[in-house]
């Protein structure tokens, strides 16, 4: 893995999206830092998961640069971005639930080892079940029979396998009861410490967020309308009252 550093930061400049007549994104620039949790806040339809699938080739922008380590990846097609280091966590998760644990998380080793050559596999795979021990326990079991937290244990584990200098997450609390989300919310903080990967958390639950986030950007309508330390952002009152609600 690339030792931190300028690779790793996800410098977004002017980024502007739009789906026929509706401009979700207009002019977004966010920097997200490695070794940092990057959150990206705001209420339903202002542009964060517009953000995230731009930022991944799904969708393509008309206008601004995202530049990774220097390299501006903007226009590129999905699978460039995915193997310069990118991965998505999409909303809603994605497991395969016919597929067991460890079946969907070799699925995330296809990009990561054709990136790296040799990688030690196995290694990984311990170290992802290190991370997640219930997922280390359910190994062999059909995902189905996952809870809604040890799915997002599992996209988030199989997105690692992939060994990421920028992971994406949108919207990993949501439908989790706040005892879990608490939890993963704990995991990707010590992930992010011990990795020093770049994360942008794009999340509608604020205050969450903004605990184990060093940065944050609010977006409204396609807009950037704050940023700052997350902890200035969670003490702007009348921020979170017309931004960010709590
Ligand atoms: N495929 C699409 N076609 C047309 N408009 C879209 C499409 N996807 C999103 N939009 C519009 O783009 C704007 C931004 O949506 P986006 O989903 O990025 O917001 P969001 O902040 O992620 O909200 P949510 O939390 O509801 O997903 C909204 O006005 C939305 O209606």
């Amino acid at each position: 893995m690339a030792d931190g550093g300028r690779d790793r930061e996800l410098d977004i400049r002017g980024l502007t999206t739009r789906y026929g007549p509706v401009t979700a994104l207009d002019g977004v620039s966010v920097l997200a830092r490695p070794g940092e949790v990057t959150a990206v806040l705001g209420a339903n339809g202002a542009g964060k998961t517009t953000l995230l699938r731009t930022v991944s080739g799904l969708v393509k922008g008309s206008d601004g640069a995202v530049l990774l380590g220097g390299r501006d990846l903007a226009g590129a097609p999905a699978e460039t971005i995915a193997r310069a280091g990118v991965a998505h966590v999409p909303e809603g998760r994605g497991v395969i639930t016919e597929l067991t644990v460890e079946e969907n998380l070799r699925l995330g080793e296809l990009l990561g080892s054709a990136r790296r050559g040799k990688a030690d596999k196995n290694e990984r795979l311990a170290s992802v079940y290190g991370m997640f021990p219930p997922l280390a326990q359910r190994r062999r079991q059909v995902a189905n029979s996952l809870s809604g937290g040890e799915r997002q244990m599992l996209v988030i584990g199989r997105a690692l396998l992939s060994e990421p200098e920028v992971l994406l997450l949108d919207e990993p609390s949501l439908g989790l009861a706040p005892r879990v989300v608490a939890q993963i919310f704990g995991l990707i903080r010590d992930l992010v410490d011990r990795e020093r990967i770049t994360v942008l958390l794009v999340e509608q639950n604020a205050r969450s967020a903004l605990s184990i986030a060093d940065t944050g950007f609010v977006l409204n309508l396609g807009r950037v309308v704050a940023s700052d330390d997350a902890e200035a952002l969670a003490a702007d009152a009348e921020l979170r009252h017309a931004y960010l609600g709590f």
